[in-house]
């Protein structure tokens, strides 16, 4: 039997940390086909964004007709979106993949610091998209320019500014803007905590913080597992439940000698794979371990 399809629409990222690239390590972690729509080509590495080429929104709409027509949809990630103009190509997209679970991470600033989303297409998803998402996965910053609450000190809620009733009254007050679920995620702070609603209860998501010095493509491994459990059959919280380990995991074994910035996280868990023997202390060095080796007790 084939494996569901899941549709990335979102952002390239040159580096490999985030967008696209991150979204389908993602989705082959999770066991299911990943398909893409391109929003935006970014020149990107882990110390920067150099240049940002949008694609011409009827091509935006043309990639997502050519999967659906073939291929099928079973669910949709988006990701980057950069302009308004997009954001309502991708509203009109959404029309041709019919009535399937649709995953909102709003991205607006990179790892690195460059702005991803302007102004406009802000306004524009809290009018176009959110009322057609089943989930969305802001994280606390972005969660709060949502709710137009405007930007607040991020090192003042790292610090642990933010009560977790705090962040309840926020996923709330999202929730109001249409989204059938709510997970802010918890990267930002120092607890580490994700806190998902559903419309009617709160569920704090908790889990063992790691060192977050390869961080970049959390949000969009996240968003990704999260699509992926769901087109697997998941309900929305144990879909954000699988979402937050797999994210947890691939901050776990962030590739830190990738690039001078934050490295990209490392969800397929590439790093140990890449280990030869010697490095992991077998007696024979020539002898290459795959994961599975590592792992056997
Ligand atoms: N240091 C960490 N240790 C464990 N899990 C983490 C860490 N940082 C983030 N996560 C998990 O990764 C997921 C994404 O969270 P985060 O808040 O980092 O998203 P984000 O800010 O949108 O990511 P990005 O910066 O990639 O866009 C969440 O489930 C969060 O709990
Ligand atoms: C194309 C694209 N999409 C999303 C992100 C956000 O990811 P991060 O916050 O980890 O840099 C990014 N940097 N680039």
């Amino acid at each position: 039997m084939a494996p569901p399809a899941v549709l990335s629409i979102a952002g390239s990222d040159s580096g490999g940390g985030a967008g696209i690239q991150a979204d389908l390590k993602a989705f082959a972690h999770a066991g299911v086909h990943g398909m893409t729509a391109i929003t935006a080509l970014t020149a990107q590495n882990t110390v920067g964004v150099t240049g940002i080429h949008p694609v011409p929104p009827e091509f935006i709409v043309e990639q997502v007709r050519a999967v659906q027509a073939d291929i099928g949809v079973d669910a949709v990630k988006i990701g980057m979106l950069g302009t308004a103009i997009t954001v309502r190509a991708v509203a009109e997209a959404l029309e041709l993949v019919g009535d399937v679970p649709i995953v909102i991470d709003p991205v607006m600033v990179s790892e690195s610091g460059a702005v991803l989303l302007d102004d406009e297409a802000r306004q524009a998803i809290v009018e176009h998209l959110l009322p057609r998402a089943t989930v969305i996965t802001p994280n606390l910053p972005e969660a709060r320019v949502l709710a137009g609450e405007g930007p607040r000190d991020t090192a003042a809620w790292a610090r642990g500014g933010d009560p977790s009733d705090d962040v309840a009254d926020l996923a709330r007050g999202l929730h109001a803007l249409g989204p059938a679920h709510v997970v802010i995620t918890g990267g930002h702070r120092d607890e580490l905590v994700d806190v998902f609603y559903d419309g009617t209860e709160i569920h704090t998501l908790t889990g063992e913080k790691h060192p977050d010095g390869a961080a970049h493509g959390s949000g969009c491994t996240h968003s990704s597992t999260l699509a992926a459990h769901l087109a697997l059959g998941a309900t929305p919280l144990d879909a954000a439940r699988r979402a937050r380990e797999a994210a947890s995991d691939a901050v776990k074994h962030g590739l830190r000698g990738i690039g001078a910035g934050a490295g990209p996280v490392d969800v397929l868990n590439i790093s140990v794979r890449g280990l030869t023997a010697r490095q992991l202390g077998a007696t024979d060095p020539k002898e290459h371990l795959s994961a599975r080796d590592i792992m056997r007790p």
